[in-house]
């Protein structure tokens, strides 16, 4: 790779990709052969070459060969062994509680729904969530707070851009039935604490859903471990399932049976195919699904969760803090200059697997970089956000990334100094 300014070693991005034990694994995917830049892992994660065989071989010989038998022979149960494999390989959760099948924001619903009214029947008549919350999960919690005529008390994150533990008991009380927070902020990468945060509310009697959709896949998880209640994610940004592929849920097994959640459907039914009268929920997880789980959907992300349990969450974990790292040096010496700001968390500890970096024209420079095939994303206020997609973005394109970036902000100098 060229490098025209001498203030980046020449050598950096090519010594990490020489030292990545990883690296290889990039060629495992869909347009690594190419030049173009992907830095927006987070939102839609790039398909895995095998998914394209595995694809036409589920045609050929499940659907097409097996037809309606398919459900009998895997795709009935897909769902939860599937969850269970999320449960396993990212999630620290044990079998049983966890399930593949409607979208993060029905997913949201349903658990949300059911927690409020499990809790209140003992006055817990209030909802906590934080005002950067991605924009599904607040909608959501309005939605259900006007349904069910409960108060939402909002925690401000304006100062960190993420959810602390003091400044969110000072909202807990015995009326506190659920609070939702995302582990990894969607527009500040900020971590959570998720052990403690989850203790705290636990202290005041409420229950806690996590929405681990930044998460799953980059950052390590634990579940089980942390006494966490309630959890959702989606599958197509770390877990590269495609566009649109479904979410999963986690209910911690000591709630099953106490949560009745609001769509109730065959596909959750204690016996579906008796087709009888009346909604007995099934035991265990399978309550939580309600219609046909969509399988085509689940290919992929079957894929990838082989691969990731090849390497390791902690491993695909050190190369996201390594990647981020990169990102923050080279935003430091080249970037900063044009008066760009770090907007995610310096100290890795608290860092997701993304960093956002804000600057006024960043709204042009993204629609600008777009153009030339280098794909970061824009938030407001202000954000170019850079998803980096452990097991297939490489060193060397994070550089290439910022070179990118670095002319296109001297472009939009010199057109304000000569406008
Ligand atoms: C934190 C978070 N929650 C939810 C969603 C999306 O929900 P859905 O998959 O239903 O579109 C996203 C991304 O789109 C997200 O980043
Ligand atoms: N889910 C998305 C979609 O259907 C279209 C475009 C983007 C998305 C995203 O995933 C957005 C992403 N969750 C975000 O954090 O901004």
């Amino acid at each position: 790779m060229s490098n025209p300014d001498p203030s980046i070693p020449a050598s950096t991005a090519a010594d990490l990709d020489r030292q990545d034990a990883l690296a290889a694994l990039r060629e495992e995917f869909v347009g690594a052969e190419t030049s173009l830049v992907y830095l927006d892992g987070n939102s839609l994660g790039r398909p895995l070459r095998r998914t394209a065989a595995s694809m036409a071989r589920f045609v050929e010989q499940e659907w097409g060969g097996r037809l309606i038998r398919g459900w009998d022979e895997g795709w009935f149960d897909l769902p939860l062994t599937l969850g269970d494999e999320i449960g396993r390989i990212t999630l620290g959760a044990a079998p049983g509680q966890t399930w593949v099948g409607d979208s993060t924001t029905v997913t949201l619903y349903k658990l949300i729904r059911a927690a409020v009214d499990a809790q209140l029947p003992d006055g817990r008549d209030e909802i906590v969530i934080d005002t950067d919350n991605f924009p599904t999960d607040r909608y959501v919690v309005e939605g259900i707070a006007r349904e069910r005529g409960l108060t939402v008390r909002w925690l401000d994150v304006t100062t960190h851009g993420g959810v602390e533990v003091e400044p969110l008991r000072e909202l807990l009380t015995e009326r506190t039935a659920v609070v939702v927070l995302s582990q990894v902020a969607y527009r500040s990468a900020w971590l959570a604490d998720v052990e403690r945060i989850t203790a705290a509310a636990h202290d005041v009697g409420a229950l806690v859903l996590w929405d681990l959709c930044h998460s799953a896949g980059s950052v390590p998880i634990e579940l089980d471990a942390h006494g966490v209640d309630l959890a959702v994610g989606c599958t197509y940004k770390y877990l590269n399932g495609g566009p649109g592929s479904p979410a999963f849920g986690y209910v911690a097994a000591r709630h099953q049976s106490r949560l009745a959640q609001p769509i109730q459907g065959w596909m959750g039914h204690a016996d579906p195919f008796a087709m009888g009268p009346g909604y007995t929920p099934a035991e265990g997880a399978r309550r939580f699904i309600s219609g046909t789980p969509p399988v085509l959907g689940m290919l992929a992300l079957r894929d990838m969760l082989s691969l990731v349990d090849g390497v390791g969450i902690d491993a695909v974990r050190a190369k996201s803090v390594a990647l981020t790292q990169l990102a923050i040096e080279v935003t430091d010496e080249r970037l900063a200059p044009f008066g760009v700001e770090v907007a995610s968390p310096r100290d890795a500890d608290r860092r997701g697997g993304h960093v956002t970096l804000r600057h006024p024209r960043m709204r042009e420079v993204v629609a600008a970089l777009w153009r030339r095939d280098v794909i970061p994303d824009y938030r407001d206020p202000h954000g170019l956000r850079i998803g980096l997609s452990p097991l297939s973005t490489s060193f060397a394109e994070v550089e290439a990334g910022f070179e990118a970036i670095a002319e296109e902000l001297g472009r939009q100098a010199s057109s304000t100094t000569t406008a």
